[in-house]
């Protein structure tokens, strides 16, 4: 059985230097079934999720929270903040060139964050 979105949350990213294989196609999509809203790229490197905030401070607030946990973890994240409030955030594991584990760590983590959303 798959890890649960739970179990995710209660983990923590391992180093990556690199030296492994990516995951596989079968096990990326069983990964992200777990994380709510987040979606494969179509290319099978990367998974997205988007938010539309409340406004640009809300925004920033839920970024700078990314921030803080991706520096605890040692995982980083691609950030991007577009029309004032629209943040879409991008994992993949660099030193493999794909998915690994920590992404889906680090989407289960984010997931649990508050954002105030478009209401
Ligand atoms: C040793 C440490 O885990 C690595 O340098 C980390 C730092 N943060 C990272 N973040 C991401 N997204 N991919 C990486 O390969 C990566 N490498």
């Amino acid at each position: 059985m798959s890890t649960t979105a739970e179990q995710l949350s209660q983990k923590k990213c391992a180093p990556c230097e690199g030296g492994v294989p990516p995951l596989s196609a079968q096990e990326a999509r069983d990964l992200v079934a777990q994380v709510e809203g987040w979606v494969i790229s179509d290319d099978g490197k990367r998974i997205r999720r988007e938010w539309t905030a409340k406004h640009f401070k809300a925004a920033m607030e839920f970024l700078n929270r990314v921030a803080e946990l991706a520096e605890e973890d040692g995982h980083h994240p691609d950030l991007h903040l577009s029309g004032y409030r629209h943040v879409t955030i991008e994992l993949t594991t660099h030193a493999i060139g794909g998915l690994s584990e920590n992404d889906f760590i680090l989407a289960a983590k984010i997931n649990r964050l508050p954002i105030a959303i478009r209401g």
